[in-house]
């Protein structure tokens, strides 16, 4: 489906509500299948989380994940502890291109049976689960997070728990946090200092109810939204915590430099455009703690034409498609000038944004969210506009709810 978007309106005051956080959800599921007296509010509707929870009813034969990586990871290490488990875990094209190498071989250190069905070190793969006894493990901790929060999700379940090693400048640290959060609020023991992470067995749970907050990810397209707008422009999100559990709500600093304030009212966060930026602004980040948002931050300084140095963007080469490589790609045939390094992004300030252009999304629904705000200054075409489901179903009903007029194609 390619759809048109345009947008007369850059002024209004509405409420949008977000469905659970997907990397929460995610977890919850997870948890919830090894401790049956959980419960869990405010799911995600993502696709993701639909894949995650279909998976973990299976156990034997083949599992289809989709673009889904929380899913593979996860549920690699769910399977591998599982006694009795015999699955071929797969996914799309690009998850057959997402190494997960690292994770197989922490795993096996550990006891577990996995080998590769195609190429060494990629899915699919083939586990056959087995009862764990092992409880050291020593992994890279540099390439993706995913990793280490898969062995810490299942460790509570293991005879012994786990001590994990951690080897290289750990990144996306934010979402290692989320899963030792949500385990300690079970009750499990945990400790993360330095590079040691531990955690003790835990063996039942009473019955227990888990509530997640609305997605931060999600919330990011708002904030460029907003800060697109005039001032005066208010949207009101829910339902999101003051102490969140998801390092993007790190959109709460990030976006007051362009001039959007953050404010809550009970479970309500509302954004509010308060002041314009400087056409001399360049917006400096490093983003490893919070890579999701690094689309959607480089295409509001786009339409705000102003500048942006981001570091830290090493993660992103191996998400759902090279992210570095098709913002330059579809921010260039916007007319920004815009280079890219293996980790950094740098954009220039420009003054002007073609209409009409054609963007490709290439399965990452992040591409077709983050470059929708821009609607609010030229009209723009979104290629294969239904990859927003992967992570946000609901987003282009809800950016019509908004008063954009979306067009099929
Ligand atoms: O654990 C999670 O829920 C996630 C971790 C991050 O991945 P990396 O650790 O691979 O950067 C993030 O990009 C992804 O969307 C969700
Ligand atoms: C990278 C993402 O997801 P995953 O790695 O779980 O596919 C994302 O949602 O931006």
């Amino acid at each position: 489906m390619n759809i048109r978007i345009q947008s007369n309106q850059t002024k209004f005051q509405k409420q949008i509500t977000i469905t659970g956080s997907k990397s929460e959800s995610n977890r919850c599921l997870l948890l919830r299948a090894l401790y049956p007296g959980l419960t869990i509010e405010n799911l995600s509707n993502s696709d993701d989380s639909v894949v995650m929870e279909k998976g973990l009813e299976i156990t034997s034969g083949t599992v289809d994940i989709h673009h889904a990586g929380t899913a593979m990871r996860f549920l690699t290490a769910f399977f591998a502890v599982k006694p009795g488990a015999e699955i071929i875990l797969t996914g799309s094209k690009r998850m057959t291109e997402r190494p997960i190498e690292i994770l197989v071989d922490a795993l096996r250190q550990l006891g577990a049976e996995i080998s590769y069905e195609n190429n060494q070190g990629y899915p699919p793969i083939k586990i056959k689960g087995k009862q764990i006894i092992q409880n050291k493990v020593t992994l890279a901790a540099n390439i993706s997070s995913q990793y280490i929060s898969a062995l810490l999700l299942v460790a509570p379940s293991l005879e012994n728990g786990l001590i994990l090693q951690l080897e290289g400048k750990i990144t996306s640290v934010p979402y290692i946090r989320m899963t030792l959060s949500l385990l300690e609020e079970l009750g499990v023991q945990t400790n993360f200092e330095a590079n040691t992470i531990t955690v003790k067995p835990l063996d039942d749970l009473p019955m227990q109810q888990l509530v997640v907050e609305s997605d931060w990810s999600s919330a990011s397209y708002y904030y460029s939204i907003v800060a697109l707008c005039e001032v005066g422009t208010t949207i009101t999100l829910s339902s999101y915590k003051q102490n969140s559990l998801q390092g993007d709500s790190v959109l709460q600093e990030i976006y007051k430099e362009f001039g959007v304030e953050s404010s809550f009212k009970g479970h309500d966060l509302l954004l509010s455009k308060v002041k314009d930026v400087s056409k001399d602004t360049v917006i400096n980040l490093d983003l490893s703690n919070a890579p999701d948002i690094a689309q959607t931050i480089a295409v509001s300084c786009f339409g705000l034409s102003i500048g942006c140095e981001l570091k830290g963007l090493h993660t992103l080469k191996i998400k759902e498609t090279d992210r570095l490589e098709a913002l330059k790609a579809e921010l260039g045939k916007l007319g920004a000038d815009i280079s890219v390094t293996d980790k950094t992004l740098s954009l220039k300030a420009t003054s002007e944004i073609k209409p009409e252009v054609a963007i490709d999304t290439y399965d990452d629904h992040r591409m077709a969210m983050a470059f929708a705000p821009l609607a609010l200054k030229v009209p723009i075409l979104i290629n294969d506009a239904e990859v927003v489901s992967k992570s946000y179903p609901d987003f282009w009903k809800d950016l019509n709810s908004l008063g954009f007029q979306i067009e099929d194609l």
